[in-house]
């Protein structure tokens, strides 16, 4: 299935090395160009063996799927420089926080079918939380494709377009959160005596540990906080801490504050007239 990636980076080629590497397209099937870095196309067609270059007209005809893998502050030029050339067939995949697909129909001056996806950095080890929401013009062969697209760089759901800006905030946003936990482990575990040797593998585990054990308990993670906190052990001495300084509403607050900000990142994409 003919898919073209318009933008480059580290996006396209987590979902490129995703879709590659368990069979969901063929190096042949993709395509992809940028703006103007030609290394970086030939590092992806050393790496890969896809089609890469900046024929666009060639590469958009007889696309079933054009990804739109720019920034959003590149939406604008990108889709000026594609839309003559994009087949009234083909399914647009956008991956564009805040780029409303409203916006998207309205710079091609027509009405498109449209897969507006969330994906997250996990996506490289094929380990994204995505959301994908599908327009009216969407067919059930499209949307089939873009399902198969999204499952081969980790899990997908379909949500409401007007969700995403919380799925971005929850999970687009969301391997940086456990980053941030994962560095206040590091950090916790020089204060108290371990080599780094030592405590990175540790703490790897406990993450991918924990992980697995809201996996196989369908997500009770209050039971499973609970599970660990022995009364008058250790984890509840040390919980009590988080409790006083109100680490959980800070993680609230974080994620109902990168939701806002997602909102107010895609206000000038609700209507292309303003710009
Ligand atoms: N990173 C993340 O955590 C997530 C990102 N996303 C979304 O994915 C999208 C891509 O992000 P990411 O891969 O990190 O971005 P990168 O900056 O790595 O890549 C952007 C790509 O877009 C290309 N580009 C820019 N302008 C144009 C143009 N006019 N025509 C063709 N190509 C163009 C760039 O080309 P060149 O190099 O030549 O300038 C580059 O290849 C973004 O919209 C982002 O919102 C979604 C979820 C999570
Ligand atoms: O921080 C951002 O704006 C992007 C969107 C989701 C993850 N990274």
């Amino acid at each position: 299935m003919k898919t073209t990636f318009i933008g480059a980076g580290s996006m396209a080629e987590a979902m490129i090395s995703g879709a590659i590497s368990n069979g969901a397209l063929t190096a042949d099937d993709i395509y992809a160009t940028n703006k103007a870095n030609s290394d970086r196309l030939q590092k992806l067609n050393k790496r890969y063996g896809i089609h890469t270059g900046y024929e666009i007209e060639a590469m958009l005809s007889d696309s079933s799927i054009v990804v739109l893998a720019m920034k959003p502050k590149d939406a604008k030029d990108a889709l000026e420089k594609i839309k003559e050339h994009l087949s009234p067939s083909s399914l647009i995949v956008t991956l564009m926080a805040g780029v409303t697909t409203h916006f998207i129909e309205q710079m091609t001056g027509r009405s498109c079918a449209i897969v507006r996806a969330m994906p997250n950095t996990s996506a490289a080890v094929g380990k994204s939380a995505t959301a994908i929401a599908i327009n009216e013009h969407v067919t059930e062969q499209q949307k089939m494709a873009a399902l198969a697209l999204f499952s081969s760089i980790g899990l997908t759901k379909i949500v409401k377009e007007e969700q995403l800006d919380a799925v971005t905030g929850l999970s687009g946003s969301g391997p940086a959160y456990i980053y941030y936990v994962a560095e206040a482990m590091e950090q916790a575990a020089e204060a108290i005596g371990l080599e780094k040797e030592t405590a990175k593998p540790l703490i790897i585990q406990t993450l991918l540990g924990a992980a697995e054990m809201l996996s196989v308990s369908e997500g009770k993670a209050e039971q499973l906080r609970k599970g660990v906190t022995s009364p008058g052990g250790t984890t509840e001495a040390g919980i009590r801490i988080l409790e006083d300084e109100k680490v959980k509403q800070a993680f609230v607050d974080c994620i109902v504050e990168a939701t806002a900000q997602s909102k107010r990142l895609g206000l000038p994409y609700q209507n292309p007239v303003k710009q």
